[in-house]
């Protein structure tokens, strides 16, 4: 689509930081406004550690969604690295949605009222309305309501009723500043490909392993030789402890098999080429805990 360069403002662009508390539907939300999987989805808390950007364009507007860890308390030093980039965000940004699903109370709102403090205007995007009531919603609606001075909008979605997306992405462009495109209106996401097989690793670990282990691995991209048709694609997953590293290798390595599978069909899936994927397996032991560690492992403390 071509700019209408006749009137005052004929393009905008802007960053939005995407928060709210784990499990809030944050990375499905944002699959669904970009129509492909690129963030990462997950059934279980947490899975969003790095910022990811993904971009959407609508109408004039180029939008770049900056996912976020979600907002929580600082437990372990990996969380409160979470909680940083998640501050970061909103920072960094022109807008910011806070996703709360519809069936919270409006404990984390107050709080992120608190942790934004007039710093950014901000979107309130109920999350998950087909899991109410009608009436329910409507008196979750109410509830909020109460702090419409504060907010710019409020906006009701539903990813698996398919409810609220363009309503959701007008009243973003209506809140972005004109500025000029800030990247190529064919690119989806400004993460490298590097950040998306990693993601893409990462939520077949979770996927196919359930209890801690996921939480407490991570995963490292060694090498991608890039060729016409096929990529080949050697990653090491660090785990903490050795008992772990057997769960994730599995009897005859039939789970670290599975795990390949499922990430080379997703990463097949998202470049449209063959993908040779060489997974290994590395005990790091106090990974999580240790700074110069995760510095390693990409996830920078300033
Ligand atoms: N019923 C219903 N479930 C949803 C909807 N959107 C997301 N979910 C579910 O909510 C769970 C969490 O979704 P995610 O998108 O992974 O949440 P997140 O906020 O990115 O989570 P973190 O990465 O932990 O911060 C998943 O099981 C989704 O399938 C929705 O519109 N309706």
């Amino acid at each position: 689509m071509s700019p209408d360069i006749s009137s005052n403002c004929p393009t905008k662009a802007g960053f939005v930081a995407v928060v709210g508390r784990p499990n809030a539907g944050k990375s499905t939300l944002l699959n669904w406004l970009v129509g492909e999987k690129l963030a990462m989805v997950s059934k279980k808390a947490q899975a969003t550690r790095k910022r990811m950007n993904i971009i959407v364009m609508h109408e004039n507007a180029q939008i770049i969604f900056v996912d976020t860890p979600g907002i929580h308390e600082k437990e372990r030093l990996l969380n409160q690295f979470m909680l940083s980039e998640a501050i970061k965000a909103i920072g960094d940004c022109d807008l910011v949605l806070f996703l709360a699903p519809a069936n919270d109370r409006l404990d984390h709102y107050k709080k992120f009222l608190e942790l934004n403090a007039g710093r950014r205007p901000h979107i309130v995007v109920l999350t998950k309305i087909d899991e109410l009531s009608n009436e329910a919603l409507l008196s979750k609606i109410a509830q909020y309501q109460a702090f419409q001075d504060r907010f710019e909008a409020l906006i009701p979605v539903s990813v698996t009723k398919g409810i609220g997306k363009d309503q959701l992405l007008d009243e973003i462009v209506k809140d972005l500043p004109c500025s000029p495109w800030l990247y190529d209106s064919e690119l989806m996401t400004t993460t490298n490909i590097r950040e998306i097989y990693k993601e893409m690793i990462r939520e077949s670990i979770f996927d196919n392993l359930s209890d801690e282990i996921p939480y407490e691995t991570d995963v490292i991209i060694e090498k991608i030789d890039e060729r016409p048709g096929l990529d080949r694609v050697q990653a090491t997953i660090v785990a903490e402890k050795k008992s772990q590293k057997m769960i994730l290798v599995g009897k005859g390595g039939s789970t670290i098999k599975r795990i390949g599978r499922d990430a080379r069909l997703k990463m097949e899936q998202f470049s449209g080429k063959k993908i040779y994927l060489e997974l290994f397996v590395s005990v790091k032991s106090g990974w999580s805990k240790n700074k110069k560690m995760l510095s390693e492992l990409g996830y920078d403390f300033d």
